[in-house]
């Protein structure tokens, strides 16, 4: 493939969605990760949804029985969202290009905003399972990058300032922290956690890094924001158990959702 196709075909997939939600253009994007599924039902009305893998690109969910949905919604504020369900993790291994193409394609249909969230593990203890932290910066561990050739991109403010203080004037609660992306798909051990910690990550995952990357190239301002629905690993004295994890996420749907909204609303 040369370095021009995957915009090609990010603009392919845009002339897809217009083409199939009826909406020419977009305004804000959300990719939605572990947790944040119930985020979509609360923005909006969802005016068309379509399966992800009829569209040019991307691919069938990694997780059987997972359905990958993308949606075009209709915000109270009368401006369009598109809702990308079906994240490709880089530790599927279909390449950098198939983990930001959903990033890429919502720039090619309009968006000039990104809401990326997702699961991950905290390294402090007083954020319990449930606990959203603002992006405020990242480390990329996974040695790649969405850019080829001498694509030379700055990635200083990459969170945005403006959209992180809006969502604190609307939630003044909200901490902040530094995400890592690890490659995954295993977790880390304890000491790469304490090696995490060290080189000042606050969250560690294994999303969002990258497409934040592909979403700056793009020109899009880009809000970052992580659901910690684990202590990562070796920081809980106690072992947490998976239902505790799972029971946490569900308990802080709501607010989260909530907090999504009324920053996209703005
Ligand atoms: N790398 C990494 N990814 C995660 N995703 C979730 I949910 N929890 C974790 C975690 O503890 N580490």
């Amino acid at each position: 493939m040369t370095t021009s196709e995957p915009f090609e075909l990010a603009q392919a997939a845009a002339g897809y969605i217009a083409e199939a939600t009826g909406v020419d253009s977009h305004d804000i994007a959300l990719v939605l990760g572990s947790g944040w599924s119930g985020a979509a039902d609360l923005i909006g009305e969802v005016t068309a949804t379509l399966p992800s893998s009829e569209v040019p690109g991307f691919s069938a969910p990694a997780v059987v029985g997972h359905v990958g949905t993308i949606r075009s919604i209709l915000l109270p504020n009368g401006k369009r969202a598109l809702v990308l369900g079906a994240r490709t993790h880089y530790y599927e291994g279909k390449g950098v290009r198939s983990v930001v193409h959903g990033v890429r394609t919502a720039a090619a249909a309009g968006c000039a905003v990104v809401v990326l969230t997702n699961g991950c593990g905290g390294l402090n203890p007083a954020w319990r399972p449930g606990t959203p932290v603002l992006i405020r910066d990242h480390i990329n561990l996974t040695a790649a990058s969405p850019l080829e050739g001498a694509t030379f991109v700055d990635l200083t403010d990459l969170y945005s300032p403006r959209l992180r203080e809006l969502a604190r004037e609307i939630d003044p609660a909200l901490d902040e922290g530094v995400y890592a992306q690890f490659p995954g798909p295993h977790y880390e051990t304890p000491a790469e956690v304490q090696y995490a910690h060290r080189i000042g990550a606050d969250l560690i995952g294994m999303s969002t890094a990258l497409e934040a990357i592909a979403a700056r190239h793009a020109g899009m301002e880009i809000f970052g924001i992580s659901l910690v629905t684990n202590l990562a690993a070796g920081i809980s004295p106690t072992p947490l158990s998976h239902k505790e994890v799972l029971d946490a996420g569900e308990a802080a749907g709501p607010r989260i959702s909530r907090l999504l909204a009324d920053v996209i609303a703005k």
